[in-house]
């Protein structure tokens, strides 16, 4: 099992996809615009883009290829869970409907793949603008007891104020992917029909 396996070589390279997913105007752009430019610039547009940006950890070159697109039930949605290795679940602390279709989303995500090692599935739940907490319709005990009874992490931060929080929440999902997932280097997938706003390649230590 992956379990059984060993933890790859730190001088291995990982490619890891990544698909952001949420109801509309969680957040899903601007903590995606965060990772990877640092900035909040307010309004994003509704494109359908893969980032790909490159970390050193423990100087090891992780990729992440970040999927974000608009909220939408197309068919496409089956494509995005099928393609992704780990997840990131966003919902708004001050929008109680979005904070409920993430708990539909984890089941749905483990029903589409399945996983060997159920103690370390990779979702994250991030609980966005925490900054608006006097909007707050979402406790954080909520969110927490979510993850806890569905083995995944959890996280509240705000896009609009800070960085290291959402750099958190990737470098979370990273730690739990390098011990489930083989170090092998392959192909986008479905880069070809997925518009790239990014094609630029950055390296960033975490
Ligand atoms: N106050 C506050 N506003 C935020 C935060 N994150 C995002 N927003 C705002 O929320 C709105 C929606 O943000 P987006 O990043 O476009 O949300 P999205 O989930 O990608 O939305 P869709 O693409 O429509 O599904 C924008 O006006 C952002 O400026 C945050 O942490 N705090």
């Amino acid at each position: 099992t992956r379990s059984q396996q060993q933890p790859p070589p730190l001088h291995m390279e990982m490619d890891v996809n990544i698909v952001v997913l949420g109801t509309e105007s969680v957040g899903k752009s601007a903590l995606t615009v965060r990772l990877l430019t640092r900035r909040f610039i307010g309004e994003y547009g509704d494109i359908e883009s893969i980032y790909s940006h490159s970390f050193l950890v423990d100087g090891r070159e992780i990729t992440l290829n970040i999927w974000d697109s608009p909220y939408s039930e197309t068919s496409l949605f089956e494509k995005k869970v099928q393609w992704a290795d780990a997840y990131v679940l966003v919902y708004s602390i001050c929008d109680r409907a979005s904070f409920n279709a993430v708990s539909r989303l984890i089941q749905t995500i483990k029903s589409a793949k399945t996983y060997l090692n159920t103690e370390k599935v990779p979702i994250v739940i991030v609980g966005n603008k925490r900054d608006l907490h006097h909007r707050r319709t979402v406790l954080s005990e909520e969110g927490r007891l979510l993850a806890l009874n569905t083995n995944c992490h959890f996280y509240e931060v705000s896009a609009a104020e800070n960085y290291h929080s959402v750099l958190t929440v990737f470098h979370g999902l990273v730690n739990r992917m390098k011990d489930i997932k083989p170090t092998t280097k392959r192909p986008l997938g479905l880069k070809g029909i997925v518009k790239s706003m990014f094609a630029r390649r950055r390296t960033d230590s975490f």
